[in-house]
């Protein structure tokens, strides 16, 4: 007797290679195997009569096989089975390339259902490698058919007839879990259903119901496990800070903050107060000034006796960090200490030494800080980016550094702050919605290649006012693995300062470039020493300039709507016009609407929904995810009112059974979804 927990070689067909080849898509069991969620559906229900065929639509038609097979030769690997398929309504010619078999599976004077593209004329329709499939079977025609993701050695048909064994052996075994009252107010179909329909829908309605009660599933459980991680956190006690008297530190301010900014401050210091540990997301678009609320956190943490890190995602970031909030916080009695991968021997020695006795009470670098060798006498808070994906593991890392400390993760993407309890877990979330005074709209342009001498023109005419500016370009290369960045930020540098700009200070930086190299450029610059740098992405991360007013971006069409917002940022951070110049020949449809959007709108917030939008969750999350369970079915960026639905429901059985002592099924669910990824969340 087959249960959930079968091994997949149970099924028929399905020997050791099959199932080897099924472990690569993650199916070893039959729970794997029913849970394993087409990617697609087409819809082959309706046949159409022959007459009805209109080439260059994709459509199923029934007809016979009018006369036996023919298979020719071409050449080596190149062989073609031809046959007419006819019903009383006239004729389809139709071929199939290196399939010789079906020469004699497919039998004169037999009915078949054909489905695919039509292709030809009306008085000459033919098809190319269409389904094929006898009248009657059902398996991939004549229905809404699953189209699975693949993988080398496992085919559609393989799937759907393992499935429909899969489904076959555990549909008893099914039993409800979610409670009835939850599955009474939202209207979800039961379980078996459910999971029959996902794969092999009666209909259109059907299918939407199951995917419904999948999704639903899957954000409820996904809402409990990370109510459950925030309630274990609450259940953290740590000496609560006292409060501070922030006044000097604002006083030492060359300006005020905005309230924004203060009202995110407070909202730190009052958890820091609260006597749990804060973990508190700040999130604030471009250029919207988190890193001062960062240092009055520091500052806080420090005047209450304890040391604080913070960790950059470069070393070009940490390094300004350092330049720009040393002078400032030093000039309050803090000692601040710069730690990254490249500071080596005595120097590093010196650091870690001062770390560890707590003479340094301020240390900004970057992952360096969460080494193995970093002792602190008593790290309070640590403050950190989005970027360091930074999970429960590396929590961890640091509690063991320490009292459990503090922590606040910075994040420049704004987005929806139902999808952030998601995608950010267990944080808490503050949002700057304002911009510091004076800040005028950047004038962002689409332009074709065509443009560029203009475009020069228009760099030369700031420069001369006293701005600077940044090209980015990445390598078009041919080899999409391994654009060679640096080759083509070397050879445009060149070419600028040769060719068109003799007379002006040009630079360049790219990743590959030694710490030491790199920091002679950003110094340079941030000096004015440089008029215009060519760059890699590197900088798109929180440089911060102010004197920049022109961000030229080359082979725009190759950068997401995230990442062009970003680069974007870099001018427009003080109160000078600023410029932003995407210059491409874009190539897709989806390329051009993405410069489309960047050119007119300028607020993340929606830059980031459409972004979602474009790209879909697969990537946006890809880069972002920390460490929670990957989602199989939902889709966060069109199943946002499911998501509400499904965290109110969550939140309403958890208030009624915080343990879920009562709902043991759910609970264990919870605990396999969350196991799943016990490395990054125990
Ligand atoms: N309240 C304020 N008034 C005026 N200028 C401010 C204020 N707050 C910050 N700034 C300045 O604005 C610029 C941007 O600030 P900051 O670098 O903190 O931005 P950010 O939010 O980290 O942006 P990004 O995500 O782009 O790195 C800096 O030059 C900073 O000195």
């Amino acid at each position: 007797m087959a249960d959930l927990n079968t091994d997949v070689r149970y099924i028929k067909g399905i020997g050791e290679q099959k199932a080897k080849a099924l472990g690569k898509l993650g199916i070893f069991t039959l729970r794997d195997l029913i849970s394993y969620f087409p990617r697609a559906y087409e819809d082959r229900t309706t046949l159409r009569p022959i007459s009805a065929l209109i080439p260059g639509e994709t459509a199923c038609v029934q007809a016979m096989v009018a006369a036996p097979p023919t298979l020719s030769r071409i050449r080596r690997g190149l062989e073609l089975v031809k046959l007419r398929a006819v019903d009383e309504t006239g004729a389809v010619d139709i071929t199939y390339f290196n399939q010789a078999y079906l020469k004699n599976s497919l039998k004169m004077g037999q009915t078949y259902v054909f489905c695919g593209r039509v292709e030809g004329t009306l008085l000459h329709r033919t098809m190319t490698n269409p389904v094929a499939e006898p009248e009657g079977r059902r398996e991939r025609t004549g229905r809404i058919v699953p189209i699975y993701p693949l993988t080398a050695g496992v085919s559609q048909l393989l799937l759907i007839r393992a499935v429909r064994q899969g489904l076959d052996a555990c549909a008893g075994k099914l039993s409800e879990f979610l409670p009835e009252e939850v599955c009474r107010e939202n209207g979800l179909c039961p379980i078996g259903c459910a999971y029959e329909n996902v794969h092999f829908p009666a209909s259109q309605e059907a299918l939407e119901e199951a995917r419904r009660r999948l999704v639903f599933e899957e954000l409820f459980l996904l809402a409990l496990g990370l109510s459950g991680l925030r309630s274990r956190r609450q259940s953290l006690l740590v000496t609560p800070c006292r409060p501070v008297d922030m006044e000097p530190f604002y006083r030492a301010l060359p300006f005020s903050l905005t309230g924004a900014q203060r009202r995110c401050v407070e909202e730190a210091l009052a958890d820091m107060c609260s006597g749990r540990p804060m973990n508190r997301l700040c999130q604030g678009d471009v250029g919207s000034g988190k890193t001062m609320v960062a240092a009055a956190c520091v500052y806080f943490t420090v005047q209450n006796g304890a040391q604080a890190a913070l960790m950059a995602p470069t070393e070009i970031l940490a390094e300004q960090h350092y330049r720009s909030l040393s002078p400032l916080l030093e000039s309050l009695g803090i000692r601040c200490v710069l730690l990254t991968g490249s500071v080596k021997g005595k120097a590093r020695q010196s650091i870690l030494e001062q770390l560890s006795d707590g003479t340094a009470h301020f240390v900004i670098g970057t992952h360096a800080l969460i080494s193995g060798d970093v002792a602190y006498k008593d790290l309070g808070l640590v403050v950190t980016d989005e970027q360091h994906r930074f999970g429960v593991a590396q929590r961890a890392a640091l509690s063991s550094k320490g009292r459990s400390p503090h922590i606040l993760v910075m994040s420049a993407t704004p987005i929806p702050r139902t999808l952030a309890l998601i995608i950010y877990g267990d944080l808490d979330v503050s949002v700057i919605d304002e911009l510091p005074p004076g800040r005028q709209k950047i004038d962002t342009f689409a332009v074709g290649t065509g443009y560029r001498e203009r475009i020069y023109a228009f760099l030369r005419k700031e420069i001369a006012q006293g701005h600077q500016a940044y090209i980015v370009c990445p390598q078009v290369s041919e080899n999409e693995e391994m654009p060679d960045d640096r080759k083509a930020v070397t050879e445009y540098a060149q070419m600028l300062q040769q060719e068109v700009f003799p007379d002006l200070r040009i630079a360049f930086i790219h990743g590959k470039m030694k710490p030491k190299e790199k920091e002679a450029v950003m110094s340079g610059f941030t000096s004015g020493k440089t008029d215009i740098l060519v760059s890699t992405t590197v900088i798109e991360v929180g440089v911060d300039v102010p004197n920049a007013t022109v961000m030229a971006v080359e082979n725009a069409d190759r950068f997401g709507l995230s990442q062009l917002h970003q680069l974007r940022g870099r001018v427009g951070r003080g109160s000078a016009k600023s410029y932003c110049v995407l210059i491409a020949d874009p190539k897709t449809e989806e390329a051009r609407q993405r410069l489309r959007v960047i050119a007119k709108t300028s607020d993340g917030f929606r830059i980031a929904e459409e972004d979602l939008r474009l790209r879909g969750p697969g990537d946006f999350f890809g880069q972002r995810q920390h460490g929670l369970p990957s989602l199989k079915i939902a889709d966060l960026s069109c199943d946002m009112a499911l998501l509400l639905k499904a965290q109110a429901a969550a939140e309403e059985l958890l208030r009624a059974d915080p343990e879920l002592t009562r709902h043991g099924a759910v609970k264990r669910r919870v605990q396999e979804l969350f196991t799943q990824n016990a490395d990054t969340l125990n």
